[in-house]
């Protein structure tokens, strides 16, 4: 199993990220060579990303294809790769879960897989709702302490919303909160659910915040919570947001009410294109399915959960059994998340070469699935990408 984990980043990662001074790429990237840009910061890659190559020349990465549309989209991801040349050998594994003494838990195979290989590709796991297996995804998060929930979004050249410029990042918090799972019947009719919110893990997804804002160029880190009301766990939370801000004078700070926040980003998203937001797990998760919508939806948008150890690369969103088996799922979300996964393993040529041919196919808007308005499958989807590689 998994040797004990830190809370915070280790002295040589710490002192690695003061030292660096960030050669910037994920903004100038946009305007110099239309190459769309979703790395984490070279921080992180130099920090995290310790995979070997094999003698072939190629890196394993775990591959956790998913449930509901995840074989489909990922087979899109595996077949680009692949005429890509991209070096990376998948090892597929399996996550369902068994039971322990008591406790569900994934296959040590999986666990082994990921510790070893440093990343993972994830296609989206379901969760049974209200009984059942505790959620996997936060299962896997938990396990490696993947802290950081990186979650861009970005407006799709050629693909016309209501909003032209989205450029928003949101970070959330990953292993605590409100999804803690630390829940129980008081007495018959009363369930109390408990929000757990440490100064460590805190800490730790306020620092990783503002040295991303550094390294990526915003100007600000906005801490969205709800301090009013959750005076004591969002005020910690807020507490350490103040402390963590003092020790990064290039990058301003502020905080901003959640609700406040989604008012704001639904009328004009544009003054959030050069913040960083970072807030507690359950804020997250809802405020980044919404920027999603606010670009033309789920199929579009990546996330990095990001550990001090290894990191789980997938898509925000889920299975989507409602169009699961049909061919009709957009892979492009996926897509992008291993294009974050290649840049946080510094294979940034791959991952210029393969994004370009994304968006490129994107721009053109012939070959679309239907959820931009297209009429064309997963597979063919995939295939016009490859046709421009
Ligand atoms: N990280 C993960 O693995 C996540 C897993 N889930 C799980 O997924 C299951 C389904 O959850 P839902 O609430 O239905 O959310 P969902 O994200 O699966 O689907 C919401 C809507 O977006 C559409 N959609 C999602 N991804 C798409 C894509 N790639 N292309 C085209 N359309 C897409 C779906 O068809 C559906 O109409 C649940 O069991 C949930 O627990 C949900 C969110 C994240
Ligand atoms: O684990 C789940 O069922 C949902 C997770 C989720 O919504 C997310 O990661 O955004
Ligand atoms: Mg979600």
């Amino acid at each position: 199993m998994l040797a004990c984990r830190s809370f915070a980043f280790a002295a040589p990662v710490r002192q690695c990220l003061r030292k660096r001074s960030a050669p910037q790429r994920w903004l100038p990237a946009l305007s110099q060579t239309q190459v769309r840009s979703y790395a984490v910061p070279e921080s992180e890659k130099v920090a995290r990303f310790k995979g070997q190559k094999g003698s072939n020349g190629k890196y394993t990465v775990a591959l956790i294809e998913g449930d509901g549309i995840g074989p489909e989209i990922s087979q899109s991801v595996k077949n680009i790769f692949s005429a890509a040349g991209a070096p990376i050998q998948w090892d597929p594994i399996d996550v369902t879960p068994h039971l322990k003494d008591g406790r569900t838990v994934i296959p040590d195979r999986a666990i082994e897989s990921i510790t070893k290989n440093y990343v993972a590709l994830k296609g989206p796991l379901a969760t049974p709702i209200g009984k059942g297996h505790v959620s996997l995804n936060l299962t896997l998060r938990r396990t490696f302490n993947l802290f950081a929930n990186v979650r861009p979004c970005r407006s799709i050249a050629g693909y016309k919303t209501p909003y032209d410029n989205v450029d928003t990042v949101l970070i959330r918090e990953n292993t605590e909160g409100e999804y803690s799972g630390i829940e129980h019947v008081v007495v018959d009719g009363v369930v109390q659910s408990i929000k757990l919110i440490t100064q460590a893990a805190s800490e730790r997804v306020l620092k990783f915040a503002f040295q991303y804002a550094e390294d990526v160029g915003r100007k600000k880190v906005r801490a969205v919570h709800k301090a009013t009301i959750m005076k004591m766990s969002d005020g910690l939370f807020l507490r350490c947001a103040r402390e963590i801000s003092k020790d990064y004078p290039n990058v301003d700070f502020d905080a901003e009410l959640l609700d406040n926040t989604c008012l704001k980003i639904v009328t004009d998203p544009t003054p959030y294109n050069d913040k960083v937001l970072v807030m507690p797990n359950l804020y997250g998760d809802i405020l980044s399915d919404m920027c999603a919508g606010l670009i033309g939806g789920l199929g579009l948008t990546p996330s990095g959960n990001i550990g001090d150890e290894c990191s789980i690369f997938e898509a925000v969103h889920g299975s989507a059994p409602d169009i699961a088996g049909k061919g009709l799922a957009n892979p492009t979300a996926l897509l992008l998340s291993s294009i974050m996964m290649l840049q946080h393993m510094n294979l940034n040529e791959h991952a210029d070469k393969i994004q370009k041919a994304i968006f490129d196919t994107l721009a053109e808007g012939k070959v679309l699935t239907g959820d931009l308005g297209g009429k064309s499958k997963t597979h063919e989807y995939a295939e016009a990408i490859i046709k421009r590689l």
